[in-house]
């Protein structure tokens, strides 16, 4: 499969396009976004998820939502996009990259002098400068990830960090399609990824399509393979990291990470910078999205999973420790213990 086939956000023409992501496996159905209601709905309800795919689609979709303001007062048209990014930057809480596209692109606007044309257009090449990075930055980190795996490896993954999570490759699975070009045959476990399924409608998708060798299992099926002595390494991705070294990730993924330092398999978080939260000192600090409890009982399912009116908790990620991460993968090299000093390191970079 050529990778450039599953884009998760796309300017094609003038229209701003959305891969709907709750409907793969079985259906590749884009829907154009045109205002800001639909990009806010689109990502609160994970049509685009993935930290650096949904950062992309606030890049375009703060464009899309000022390309029609028909007024020639800059300052007036900087307070809309201000407005825009105020109520985008809330439909989803824990990935820092939705914030951290906004602020970037209000960052260029607020520096801009000029005419409302010029600043639509500048808006327009920073979110398209957000996605090219991105894909930059994604191909890095799986040339840095590639380094610590050997062919032939079998390779753990949780949720879904792959292209479809990003602008192209994506952050934990690009080694895997960069091993694939030099024949590395990894065996991949694929956890399913309850509630939402990432990794079953996900990545066990995309990997499966690239002609990687991929088997899905359960959550609870982690354990046994790691003890089967099948899993090598664990690659995972991250929706926000503490200037500790704390990440947060999937729901699920703390768990994999104990039980990865129980059975001494490396645990390596792949955290592009725009990831990294300097402002947040350590992981309890960040918000975790608590989400609609019909997740758990019926949303992906054709029969009800469980009984109607019970009570559920369903948050969406939870932190891993920095102590059980072996290593952070990002698109500037790989940083190990202590993460407090050597995560600072790269903001010198
Ligand atoms: C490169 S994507 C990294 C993370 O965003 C990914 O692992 C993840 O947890 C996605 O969660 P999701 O709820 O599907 O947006």
């Amino acid at each position: 499969m050529n990778l450039s086939e599953i884009v998760p956000v796309k300017f094609t023409g003038d229209k701003m396009l959305v891969l709907d992501q709750t409907k793969l496996p079985g259906e590749q159905k884009y829907l154009e976004m045109t205002t800001k209601e639909d990009v806010f709905v689109a990502i609160k309800k994970m049509k685009v998820r993935g930290a650096p795919a949904i950062g992309v689609a606030a890049g375009y979709g703060l464009y899309i939502s000022l390309r029609d303001y028909d007024g020639t007062n800059l300052n007036e048209f900087r307070e809309k996009a201000h407005e825009v990014a105020d109520y985008l930057v809330n439909a989803r809480p824990t990935a820092v990259n939705l914030s951290w596209a906004l602020k970037r692109m209000l960052a260029r606007l607020d520096d801009f002098h000029g005419s409302v044309s010029g600043a639509k257009k500048l808006l327009f090449e920073e979110a398209d400068r957000i996605r090219k990075e991105d894909e930059q930055s994604c191909r890095k980190m799986g040339e840095y990830g590639l380094t610590l795996l050997k062919p032939g490896m079998g390779i753990l993954t949780h949720c879904n960090a792959g292209t479809l999570a990003t602008a192209k490759y994506g952050t934990s699975l690009a080694p895997l399609y960069l091993g694939q070009e030099k024949n590395y045959r990894f065996r991949v476990f694929a956890d399913e990824t309850r509630p939402a399924l990432q990794g079953a409608r996900l990545t066990a998708w995309e990997l499966s399509k690239a002609g990687i060798d991929v088997t899905l299992i359960c959550d609870d099926m982690a354990s046994i393979v790691m003890k089967n002595g099948w899993i090598d390494a664990v690659l995972v991705g991250c929706d926000r990291m503490a200037a500790n070294g704390d990440g947060a990730n999937k729901i699920g993924t703390s768990g994999v990470a104990i039980l990865a330092k129980e059975y001494g398999i490396p645990f390596y978080m792949f955290v592009p910078t725009s990831t990294i939260d300097y402002d947040t000192p350590k992981g309890d600090d960040i918000e975790i999205e608590l989400r609609d409890g019909r997740e758990i009982c019926e949303m992906w399912y054709k029969t009800r999973m469980a009984p109607v009116g019970i009570k559920t908790y369903n948050p969406s990620f939870d932190v891993t420790s920095a102590e059980y991460i072996t290593a952070v993968v990002t698109e500037k090299g790989i940083v190990y213990p202590p993460y407090e000093e050597n995560l600072q390191k790269l903001r010198e970079k």
